[in-house]
């Protein structure tokens, strides 16, 4: 039994048919400014427009895929940009914790309070049946708000800088998650979502196109 867990472990959020983890601050070899500094700076940032409803809309934050595979995401077909040393570097300290392996990161930039992200579950059958996703934040605190799809049970994380959620289990299967738009003043933010995308899945979608 580990009586002295190290603070680099993660600890379970009880949520039903579900699991979550947190962990307060991933050890990275810079300050956490200097990561959100560099990786505002050097990532290339897309506007993506999305269809709702039949009509054309700017996604309300900019975004970013890197990694080895391709991956659909909100209807978008997203074509991987190679993984920079700086990223490989943070995918590596998130493997480290997590205990899990990654191919692909989704970089979203939360510019200010204005941009949002709606509800969703991150179920895209590439991720496979029960998807471990492990999400970096940094800079801003912002509010992550998931609810279950049946009971309605809301669970609020405030997502400080430097820390990680996993998700993994049953979560995307029953839960959807986002972050809302805030009120108050508020600086940019660098969310990293670390996936695995599986071979199979993507053969297969090959195949079918
Ligand atoms: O910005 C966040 O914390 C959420 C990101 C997210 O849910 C996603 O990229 O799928
Ligand atoms: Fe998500």
């Amino acid at each position: 039994m580990d009586l002295f867990p190290s603070s680099n472990t993660l600890i379970p959020i009880p949520i039903p048919d579900g699991e979550l983890l947190w962990l307060a601050q991933l050890p990275l070899g810079l300050a956490n400014e200097e990561v959100l500094a560099r990786l505002v700076a050097q990532t290339s940032w897309r506007a993506e427009s999305i269809t709702l409803w039949g009509k054309q809309h700017l996604q309300p934050r900019l975004t970013a895929w890197y990694g080895d595979a391709r991956y659909s995401y909100s209807g978008l077909d997203l074509e991987p940009l190679p993984f920079t040393p700086l990223l490989l570097e943070i995918k590596r300290a998130v493997e480290t914790v997590t205990g899990e392996a990654f191919n692909s990161v989704l970089l979203n930039y939360y510019r200010d309070g204005r941009d949002s992200m709606g509800m969703h579950s991150d179920d895209e059958a590439e991720l496979g049946p029960e998807p471990a996703i492990a999400s970096l934040s940094l800079g801003a605190t912002r509010t992550f708000i998931l609810r279950h799809r049946q009971s309605k049970q809301t669970v609020k994380l405030d997502l400080t800088s430097g820390s990680v959620l996993l998700m993994r289990g049953k979560t995307q299967h029953f839960w959807l998650h986002g972050i809302n738009k805030s009120a108050r003043q508020t600086g940019p933010r660098v969310n990293l979502t670390f996936r695995k995308i599986c071979a199979s899945a993507d053969k297969l979608q090959q195949k079918t196109k």
